[in-house]
């Protein structure tokens, strides 16, 4: 028989490289340089916030890090001031399509913010505590409040696409078996060694949320629920959703949970919502499947509703904060 070669395989499909190469992560130990297989060390966190804070004039209060598709949150940001993450010492790469993979500084509303446009992934090969760095470094230079969006599978069957639901709360799954972004030595620079979380996502801006949708004329596609994260890439199978269901929850993604993590851990304040750009298939006979470009129309489908939504978050959160320091 004739030897096969890499293109009879997969229907012959060319091979697209990752965008972007990833960087080397050392799982040795520290490379004399303050970088270890658990983390960046406070020191080398320090130098990434000045090398922005060097960059920009005002040091911003709110954080936002924009979901898959959902980038153009970031477009409300006036006397924006761009960095590529590529341009950031030590800082990770965005390797996914939907993450445009820049820091936008600048003002919602005439406060100062920062926002991610792209988020790091599990299963872009990046540890946990990696792809949470950058929530660290938005501490480090100054934000109080950080608002968390995602894109995310609807698994509770009274939604539809095209909802927004406001997280109340997460199950870390990843968590139940150790992978935890907090896992290894412990800094008390950032926060204790046994952070609860039990108060995670903060009650009054979740109220002031629902008060937003009712001024946006929107309530009727808001909800609340719970948020789970698996480790991806592959979307869940039918079994594995019935079981996330049983145990409560409401939308499956890929990411938040080790980020607002890592935000109680030192101290910030959340709000996070999910964008429900797919229905969870449950059962066999549904023919459709999720797609990651179904994903990305979903987010484009809402852009300006949530450009509203989270101008307006912005808005309030800073007066409430103001009147509550
Ligand atoms: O969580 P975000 O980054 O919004 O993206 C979600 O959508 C992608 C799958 O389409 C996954 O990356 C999942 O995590
Ligand atoms: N895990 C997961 N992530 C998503 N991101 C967007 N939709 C989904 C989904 O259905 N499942």
């Amino acid at each position: 028989m004739a030897p096969i070669n890499a293109n009879d395989i997969n229907d012959a499909k060319a091979f697209v490289p990752a965008k972007k190469a990833l960087p080397e992560v050392d799982t040795e130990g520290s490379n004399g340089n303050g970088i270890t297989s658990k983390g960046y060390s406070y020191e080398t966190l320090l130098e990434i916030a000045n090398f922005l804070l060097s960059r920009v004039s005002d040091k911003p209060h709110i954080g936002i890090i924009c979901g898959s598709g959902m980038g153009s949150l970031a477009e409300t940001i006036s006397d924006a001031v761009k960095i590529s993450y590529e341009d950031i010492p030590n800082f990770p790469v965005s390797t996914v399509e939907g993450h445009h993979g820049q820091l936008v500084f600048g003002k919602i509303c005439g406060v100062p913010v920062v926002a991610m446009q792209g988020r790091f992934h599990y299963f872009e090969g990046y540890p946990l505590w990696k792809c949470c760095l950058p929530v660290r470094v938005m501490k480090l230079i100054g934000i109080k409040t950080l608002i968390v969006t995602n894109a995310a599978g609807g698994l509770n069957p009274n939604y539809k696409v095209g909802d927004i639901m406001i997280v109340k709360d997460h199950i870390n799954m990843m968590g139940f078996s150790g992978n935890n972004p907090l896992h290894g030595p412990n800094d008390e620079r950032f926060g204790p060694r046994f952070p609860p979380m039990s108060k995670a996502y903060n009650l009054e801006y979740r109220k002031i949320a629902k008060e937003i949708a009712k001024e946006l004329n929107i309530d009727d596609i808001v909800r609340e629920g719970v948020y789970t994260c698996l480790g991806g890439p592959n979307f869940e199978t039918v079994a594995e959703l019935n079981m996330l269901k049983m145990v409560g929850v409401d939308s499956v993604g890929m990411s938040t949970v080790h980020e607002v993590i890592t935000a109680r851990h030192c101290d910030l304040k959340v709000f996070a919502l999910s964008l429900i750009t797919n229905e969870c298939v449950t059962s066999y006979d549904i023919i459709g499947e999720a797609n990651h470009e179904e994903v990305l129309d979903v987010g484009r489908m809402r852009q300006d509703v949530l450009r509203q939504f989270v101008s307006r978050l912005v808005d309030r959160i800073t007066q409430l904060d103001a009147n509550n320091p």
